[in-house]
């Protein structure tokens, strides 16, 4: 039976992942658009690359349906395969081969055409940049140039659906950057993709967001929408001891969140409790501050407060 209403490329519903007892995901449901950038954000091990591998055929289902055009993905392996580009965390690339031979052995692999793959390679080069190094091995590139690489390589067979695992881990913010500009440019060509991502400050680059931790995706959404859905009223106090703040904080009772965040503390106020409660306990105290005031809600804050809410076992 076909689930597809032309403008879902990506399915899940209710999908379950085991790896014998370990519960990697536990029922997810989601589903990608075509055309459109969909992040899966969170911590590692919160399921992101087991919910991937299994879209793309490569784990064995264990319940729920994932679907691929209105197909599914149990029931057609080799056509999921076949048409949708996958970049594992680890791409292997060949580093003693060059950019242009890289490009050109997974065309071959492929099987796309000489002349449409030397085509293809072009518009890559201008997507990536990478065409000033396309003699360099591949083992001389940088980290970030090397994930260009791959994600061109990945690309070389014009997929219009495309699943990347954490493409920019460990990528320095320049070319973290640039690689978001790419993936820009692919979703204006009309590609769909799915990133996975520990970076939070990557979600404002993806058209709808899923937080996902502890094999859930606690709420999905566009990254505008996500602040609004934190319950309350959120401050931040700056301090030069943001450890010694937290603690008396947290023992007062006054507040409900209570979170260690950069160079202070974000908190919420426990029921009936007041701003001018807190500056008294901080001075009675005598814990200095900089600044208490009310701020607009992160996507850290909101994912901070979810976490808590599932506390179930693995
Ligand atoms: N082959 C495996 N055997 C047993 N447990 C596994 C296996 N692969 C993953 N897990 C466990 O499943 C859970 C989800 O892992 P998964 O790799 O899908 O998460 P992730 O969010 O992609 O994190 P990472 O970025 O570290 O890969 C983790 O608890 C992990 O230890």
């Amino acid at each position: 039976m076909s689930h597809s209403d032309g403008m879902t490329v990506l399915e899940a519903r209710d999908f379950v992942k085991n790896y014998g007892a370990v519960k990697a995901v536990r029922g997810v449901s989601f589903s990608v658009k075509k055309g459109e950038i969909f992040g899966l954000i969170g911590p590692d091990g919160g399921g992101k690359t087991s919910l991937m591998r299994s879209f793309v055929s490569l784990l064995k289902i264990d319940g729920g349906e994932l679907y691929f055009k209105g197909r599914s993905v149990r029931e057609n392996p080799d056509f999921v395969r076949q048409n949708i580009g996958y970049m594992p965390q680890r791409f292997s690339l060949y580093q003693d081969m060059s950019v242009a031979e890289n490009l050109r052995f997974f065309a071959d692999l492929f099987n796309v055409d000489r002349v449409v793959a030397e085509n293809r390679i072009e518009e890559l080069y201008g997507f990536s940049g990478l065409k000033p190094f396309s003699k360099r091995k591949a083992g001389a590139l940088s980290g970030g140039m090397k994930q260009k690489l791959a994600l061109s390589c990945m690309l070389v067979h014009s997929p219009d659906v495309v699943i990347l695992d954490e493409p920019t881990f460990g990528v320095d913010p320049v070319s973290r950057s640039e690689f978001w500009q790419i993936l820009s440019k692919l979703k204006e060509e009309g590609t769909s993709i799915l990133v996975s991502t520990a970076y939070m400050d990557e979600a404002d680059l993806c058209d709808r967001v899923g937080l996902m931790f502890n094999g859930r995706i606690l709420v999905h959404d566009r990254p505008s929408a996500l602040p609004g859905r934190y319950p309350g009223k959120l401050y931040s106090l700056c301090t030069d001891d943001p450890h010694l703040v937290h603690d008396a904080l947290e023992e007062s009772g006054l507040c409900g969140e209570c979170n260690l965040f950069g160079e202070g503390v974000h908190l919420t106020l426990s029921e009936g409790v007041v701003e001018s409660q807190i500056r008294e306990l901080l001075e009675l105290k005598s814990l200095g501050f900089e600044s208490f005031g009310a701020i607009d809600c992160g996507i850290e804050d909101l994912f901070l407060l979810l976490m808590k809410g599932d506390g179930d076992e693995r």
